[in-house]
């Protein structure tokens, strides 16, 4: 369970550089330049008087493949959130691309412009098409109806997915259904990915693709891909692991 509320301590992550030991103007050969820094993050929920996060600093690189690690209710999605803009720390400070995240209109911005969301459970409006689920995001972004339907469609083929545009969601299996989020979470091309469990309601085989085609994305476009699980094999794939335990960022 995490830690109440308690003074902050000085965290590590297992391989994921703290940002005193890495200035954001530096070069990295296992990444560019730096994309997000947290300084001294914390998220404390007054219910339950909890401490989801605290304390977490660590710097993460355009380009890199990041693993947010951890047992149930160590705060892996709530740094997720904070990091995705979904949510506000309430201490600390959290930097992307040089610029604080700070007010509620950098947080809209970020969430629309710069970050595609993956999750366990796929949130497909089960009313739409393949390809119009892949178009919903391209509404917050400059995109002609034309332009909308050609990149839906071009994305589900990125995906693996030609000839599913006007499949309902009721009739994909859950690799094609998480194979559509994913072409979703690259409608407005974004550089970051955030994946919360992208396999976890996936049979392994299943699971294993779809890894491999995130992994994939990260390798070919260097969109930074940073994935939440506690399954230590899927962290294992990762370049680099953030690993929490009560909330604290902890050295394995
Ligand atoms: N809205 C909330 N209000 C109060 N406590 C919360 C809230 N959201 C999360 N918590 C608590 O914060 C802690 C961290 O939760 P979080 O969901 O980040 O963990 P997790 O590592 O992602 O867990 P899991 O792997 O089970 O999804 C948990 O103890 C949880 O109960």
């Amino acid at each position: 369970m995490p830690q109440h509320r308690s003074e902050p301590r000085s965290s590590q992550a297992d391989d994921v550089p703290s940002p005193a030991s890495d200035s954001p103007t530096r070069q990295s050969s296992r990444g560019g330049d730096v994309l997000i820094e947290a300084q001294g993050l914390g998220r404390h929920y007054d219910e339950g008087n909890v401490d989801a996060l605290a304390d977490a600093s660590f710097c993460i690189r355009t380009g890199q493949y990041v693993a947010i690690v951890g047992k149930s209710g160590s705060g892996k999605t709530t740094l997720l959130n904070l990091i995705g803009g979904l949510d506000r720390p309430t201490r600390g400070e959290l930097h992307y691309d040089g610029r604080p995240l700070d007010a509620r209109s950098d947080l809209d911005r970020h969430r629309c412009r710069n970050v595609g969301f993956v999750f366990q459970s796929y949130y497909l409006l089960p009313n739409l098409t393949a390809a119009e689920n892949v178009q919903v995001p391209m509404f917050e972004a400059d995109y002609t109806p034309a332009e909308r339907s050609a990149r839906a469609k071009e994305l589900l083929e990125q995906v693996g997915l030609s000839g599913r545009e006007d499949h309902m969601p009721s009739q994909l299996s859950g690799g094609e259904a998480q194979r559509v989020a994913i072409a979703r979470a690259l409608a407005n091309a974004p550089k970051l990915i955030l994946a919360d469990e992208p396999t976890g309601a996936l049979d392994s085989e299943t699971g294993d693709s779809i890894l491999r085609l995130l992994e994939e994305l990260n390798r070919t476009q260097a969109i930074t891909l940073i994935v939440v699980t506690h399954d230590e094999a899927v962290a294992a794939r990762a370049d680099h692991r953030l690993r929490l335990a009560d909330g604290r960022i902890v050295t394995p």
